[in-house]
């Protein structure tokens, strides 16, 4: 099949280069001084220093010949959420296409699947998710996907692009779900790093030694990730998930890999905030999208409109435009009124 990813960050890199293994992928970058570097170094430095790039990866910075060459075959979108509207409509007309990002877009607060339907109703169009950290996936590491579309021809496409004895790829028929997981897992992620990174800093400062640790532990950190798969959970039945969906790969599994992988930039978000670190140096620092950063209002926003109680979600909104400490904002969600679990 031919197939080209559309970005090359670190995870449209990882998949790329698995792919290659079996098809003819091409991998196209925004920047041609970045494709220079990548075709002299057969590395992505930038961004996926750890894997080298199979000498049968094509690489280009022409969108156009990019697009010509996966026509007729599956056409990737490797970027940023910031990005996906652009990188649809520049996409011709029954072109079969998924996606990798995870997020609402920011300002209009549309998933994906909705901003396809209003910028490229002529593609067929999915997403590609589930818990899957980058540098894993480039070194060949056992990984599990979903790969999930309205058209069920699509899901399975992706299924003979990317599925190998390394990589398993699912198919669902619940966009909506997968979606709204992926996107909800992250602003959850920054939650947790933040109540691990109070713990780490309690810890560093010796209270541990001195018997009294008054910081979020591992408790709290299984809570929070209880209580934000509830909160995702209820934006999903909202929006018109299924149940199930949050269940699988795109929701707890996607929550628990992010919420305590220390790979993931969502979670290192949370973990520098409860250092006090302002959010540009952490967004600096990081040198990666760190989506929850962006759809952390705009989750909080569809909620509203939803009438769907997201305390995590608002607490997460209120830390990351200083309206709250790292620490109240534990605080305020360990000592919120108690009430029944379901
Ligand atoms: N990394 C991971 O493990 C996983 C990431 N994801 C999701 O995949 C998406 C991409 O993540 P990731 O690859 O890690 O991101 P990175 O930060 O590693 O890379 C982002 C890439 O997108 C490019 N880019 C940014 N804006 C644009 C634009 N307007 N047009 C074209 N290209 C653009 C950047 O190019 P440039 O250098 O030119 O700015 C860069 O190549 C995110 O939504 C993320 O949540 C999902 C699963 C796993
Ligand atoms: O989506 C991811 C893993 O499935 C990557 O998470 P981060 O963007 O937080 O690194």
């Amino acid at each position: 099949m031919k197939i080209s990813v559309l970005g090359a960050g670190a995870w449209g890199t990882a998949l790329a280069i698995q792919a290659a293994e079996r098809h003819e992928v091409l991998l196209w970058a925004r920047d041609a001084d970045a494709v220079a570097a990548m075709r002299a170094a057969r590395r992505n430095e930038r961004y996926l220093p750890e894997a080298a790039l199979p000498a049968a990866l094509q690489l280009s910075a022409d969108l156009a010949a990019a697009i010509a060459h996966a026509r007729e075959g599956l056409i990737i979108i490797a970027t940023p959420m910031a990005a996906l509207r652009g990188m649809l409509a520049a996409l011709p007309a029954g072109a079969r296409c998924l996606w990798l990002c995870k997020g609402f877009e920011a300002g209009t607060g549309l998933l994906g699947h909705e901003i396809a339907r209003e910028a490229a109703p002529a593609l067929t169009v999915g997403i590609l998710s589930g818990p899957s950290f980058a540098q894993e996936v480039a070194l060949g590491q056992p990984t599990a996907l979903v790969a999930a579309s309205f058209d069920a021809a699509l899901a399975q496409a992706a299924v003979e692009a990317f599925h190998s004895e390394r990589l398993r790829v699912y198919t669902s028929a619940d966009p909506v779900g997968v979606e709204v997981g992926g996107a909800v897992k992250n602003v959850m992620a920054i939650a947790v790093g933040i109540a691990d990174g109070l713990r780490l800093a309690a810890e560093a400062r010796g209270d541990a030694a001195q018997n009294r640790l008054n910081a979020p532990g591992l408790n709290a950190r299984a809570a929070l990730i209880t209580r934000g798969l509830a909160e995702m959970l209820r934006l999903g039945l909202a929006l018109g998930a299924r149940t199930e969906t949050f269940m699988g790969l795109s929701g707890m599994g996607d929550l628990v890999l992010t919420a305590t992988g220390d790979l993931s930039r969502n979670r290192r978000v949370g973990l520098m905030l409860a250092q006090d670190l302002a959010l540009a140096d952490i967004l600096r620092q990081l040198g990666h999208v760190a989506e929850g950063v962006y759809s952390a209002p705009t989750v909080l926003k569809r909620a509203q409109d939803r009438g769907v109680d997201m305390p995590i979600t608002a607490a997460v909104v209120a830390v990351l435009e200083g309206r709250l400490g790292p620490a109240a904002a534990v605080d305020l969600l360990m000592g919120r009124q108690a009430r029944s679990e379901h």
